[in-house]
C-alpha cells in the first residue's frame, strides 16, 4: 500500500489554521505525550481507519482529544483508554454538554492493565514506550476487532511491516505477522506534534488475520528465540551451537522420559498442523517482551564437536530434509518458519 508523506508545510498551515486544542495541561514526556496539531492528518487518520456508522472505537490516550472529536463524528461509540487523570478531565470538560458526550466513554487507567470491552476498530496516537507490549495485547484480544489503525515511531512501524531480507526484519516482525497483515499507511513527520518528538513516525493499519494461525505459544516463541539469536548466520551454523544443542536435547529426553512413563508413544501428541487455521487457544497468549530489536541470547558460540551425536544428526537431517541448512532466518518466510517448526516437533524435537 502507497504511503504518502504529510508534509511541515501543510503541517504548519493546518495548525495555524485551527490552533490543537490543548486545555490548560502541560505536557508530560514521560507519558508520551505528544498531541496531534495538523487537523489534515486527524482528518487523513480517519478517512484511512474507513469508520462505519456503526462501529464501536477504541481510542488509546485520547489526549485532549484531538483525534477523539473526529472519532466521535464518524462512528457510533468510542471508548478512550487515559491513564492520565488531568487529561480525562480535559476531554470531559471539551465534551461536557455537546451532542457528542453520551457517545464517548473515558476508562481511566494504563491500558496495559486494563480489560479492554468489545471493539470493532482501534484508531490511536499512542505512547511510543508502550508500542510493543500494546501491539501483542491488541492482536490477543476476543472477538478479534476489523482493523487497528495506530502510529508509531518511524523504526517499530517499518519493523512491523518488513519483509523477508529486510534490514529490520525480526522477531517482532514475524511474531506479528502470524497473528496478521500489517500495512503502512502515512509517513509522519516530527512537526505534526505539539511538542514535536525526536523521532518521525508513521501510521500502520494492522488487520488481525482471521482465522488465526494456530501455534503452541511457547514452542513458537522458543524456536523464533533461537533462529533470530543470529538471524545472519545459517540455520546450520545456529543449530550446531553446544548450547542450542544441549537444551533441545534436554528438552527431548524430557519428553521421551514423559511418554515412556504415560505408555505414549514417541511423537504422539507432538505434531502440530501449523497449515491448519482455526480458532485460536485461549490459554495460550503472546509472552512478549520484545522492542523490536532481536536482542543477543548468552550462547556459547562453538559447535558440538567431534563425531556428531546421536541428538545433533537427528537436528541436522531435519534441516536437511527442509533444505534449510543453509538458509538464515533473516530471509525466510513466515510459512518456512512454521514448516521448519513442524519438521522439527515431526522428529520429536521441541522448543519448550
Ligand atoms: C501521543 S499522546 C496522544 C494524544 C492524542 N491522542 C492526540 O493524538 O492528540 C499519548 C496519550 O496517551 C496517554 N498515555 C500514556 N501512557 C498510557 C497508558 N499506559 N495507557 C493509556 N494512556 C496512556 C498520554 O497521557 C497521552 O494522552
Amino acid at each position: 500500500m502507497a504511503g504518502g508523506k504529510i508534509k511541515k508545510d501543510k503541517a504548519k498551515a493546518g495548525a495555524g489554521a485551527h490552533a490543537p486544542y490543548q486545555g490548560g495541561v502541560s505536557f508530560h514526556k514521560s507519558k508520551g505525550q505528544h498531541i496531534l496539531k495538523n487537523p489534515l492528518l486527524v482528518d487523513s487518520i480517519v478517512q484511512k481507519a474507513g469508520i462505519k456508522s456503526t462501529d464501536v472505537i477504541l481510542e488509546i490516550g485520547p489526549g485532549t482529544g484531538n483525534l477523539t472529536k473526529k472519532l466521535l463524528e464518524a462512528g457510533k461509540m468510542v471508548i478512550a483508554v487515559e491513564v492520565d487523570p488531568r487529561m480525562v478531565l480535559e476531554l470531559q470538560r471539551r465534551f461536557q454538554g455537546t451532542p457528542l458526550s453520551n457517545r464517548l466513554k473515558v476508562i481511566q487507567g494504563d491500558v496495559l492493565k486494563t480489560d479492554l470491552p468489545y471493539f470493532d476498530l482501534c484508531v490511536a496516537n499512542i505512547p511510543y514506550q508502550i508500542s510493543s507490549p500494546l501491539t501483542f495485547k491488541l492482536l490477543s484480544h476476543q472477538p478479534a476487532f476489523r482493523c487497528a489503525i495506530i502510529m508509531f515511531q518511524r523504526e517499530f512501524a517499518m519493523r512491523l511491516v518488513a519483509q523477508p531480507g529486510d534490514k529490520l526484519y525480526c522477531r517482532l516482525t514475524v511474531n506479528t505477522q502470524l497473528q496478521a497483515r500489517v500495512f503502512h499507511l502515512l509517513k509522519v513527520g516530527k512537526n505534526n506534534f505539539r511538542p514535536p518528538p525526536k523521532v518521525d513516525s508513521s501510521v500502520v493499519r494492522i488487520e488481525p488475520r482471521k482465522p488465526r494461525i494456530e501455534v503452541k505459544q511457547k514452542e513458537w516463541d522458543g524456536f523464533l528465540r533461537i533462529c533470530f539469536n543470529r538471524k545472519n548466520k545459517t540455520l546450520g551454523s545456529i543449530f550446531r551451537q553446544k548450547t542450542v544443542l544441549a537444551l533441545l536435547e534436554k528438552n527431548y529426553k524430557t519428553l521421551q522420559a514423559l511418554n515412556l512413563s504415560q505408555g505414549l508413544v514417541e511423537n504422539k501428541d507432538a505434531e502440530i498442523d501449523f497449515s491448519r487455521l482455526g480458532d485460536s487457544n485461549e490459554d495460550e497468549t503472546m509472552e512478549v517482551d520484545d522492542d523490536g530489536a532481536d536482542e543477543e541470547i548468552e550462547m556459547e558460540d562453538g559447535d558440538a564437536e567431534g563425531e556428531p551425536s546421536e541428538f545433533k544428526q537427528k537436528v541436522l537431517t531435519v534441516l536437511k530434509e527442509g533444505d534449510f541448512e543453509d538458509k538464515r532466518s533473516s530471509k525466510l518466510t513466515l510459512q518456512e518458519f512454521l514448516y521448519l517448526l513442524s519438521l522439527f516437533n515431526k522428529s520429536g524435537i521441541h522448543f519448550s
